[in-house]
């Protein structure tokens, strides 16, 4: 069986995505790590399959359901920049019922608009402020905000430039606060409206950009600021978005490219596991 393949990035966090409509794909962790690694697979911070809602007897009012994995084969609920890259294949393809439509994921569904540009912008509910904790980062303590976009953010704004943080190695955080893992954001305000982040993602490592996590940063800058509503650029290593909030309802705006498309070789596949 050929199994097609299309390698496509938001602000350069990158993704394999497997279209498998009727939810026919084996797809293991096992496999999914073997896709995401960059020596001895195609390279990804993530895999998401296109898959129908129904295939998976999933309750959505969207056609499609973003089924994302991280690159060490774990769930996570949501992904923002895959949502952009995923709502473009659709529209892309003809396979979405106009440029405004809705797609499952496990966060629930998401509203998504194709603009004429083809960046995508991304309804992305309610960010929460969930308290505060710490990470450390190369024994250096950092506090931050709490923050859940269906999938967990800790913030951290930093006063000193991000670019200097040695993000190589896992930071630590309150693993009894954060039971399911987390996603570390550290972030310098560059004025009004502006922000400037680094992130080390749960189940990948540092990646280039993490859309969720933007969305994080603008939350806990505004929340610190009094606020739940506004709107920043985010500045990260892969690119600029833009996130709105109005009442901790976010919006997401950014750039989708595709690279490759291809078919996977059933040798290399079946071994996986
Ligand atoms: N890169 C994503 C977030 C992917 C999920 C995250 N690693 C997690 O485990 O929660 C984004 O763009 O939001």
């Amino acid at each position: 069986m050929a199994i097609e393949f299309l390698k496509g990035h938001g602000t350069q966090n990158d993704f394999v995505l497997l279209p498998d409509p009727d939810g026919r794909l084996e797809l293991t962790p096992a496999r999914v790590a073997a896709l995401c690694d960059r020596q001895r697979g195609l390279g990804a911070d993530g895999v998401l399959r296109v898959v129908r809602s129904t295939a998976l007897g999933l309750a959505s009012d969207g056609e499609w359901f973003m089924d994302y994995h991280n690159a060490d084969g774990s769930f996570a609920e949501m992904c923002g920049n895959g949502m952009r890259v995923f709502a473009r294949y659709l529209a892309d393809r003809g396979l979405s019922t106009g440029p405004e439509f809705v797609v499952g994921s496990r966060a629930g569904d998401k509203r998504v608009l194709v603009h004429p540009d083809g960046t995508v912008t991304v309804h992305m509910g309610q960010a929460s402020i969930n308290g505060a904790s710490v990470a450390i980062v190369d024994g250096q303590n950092f506090s931050g905000v709490a923050v859940d976009v269906g999938n967990p953010h800790l913030v951290s704004i930093v006063d000193h430039d991000v670019a200097e943080l040695d993000l190589h190695e896992q930071p630590r955080y309150d693993e009894d606060f954060f039971p399911e893992g987390v996603n570390l954001e550290f972030v310098n305000p560059l004025g009004e409206g502006a922000l400037r982040m680094r992130v080390y993602e749960r189940g990948v490592g540092e990646t280039r950009s993490c859309g969720t996590g933007t969305v994080a940063a603008v939350a806990a800058a505004l929340h610190l600021g009094g606020t739940d509503t506004g709107e920043s650029t985010v500045d990260i290593p892969g690119g600029r978005v833009t996130v709105s909030m109005k009442r901790g309802e976010a919006t997401l705006t950014g750039p989708v490219e595709f690279v490759a498309r291809g078919e996977l070789l059933d040798a290399w596949w079946d071994v996986q596991k």
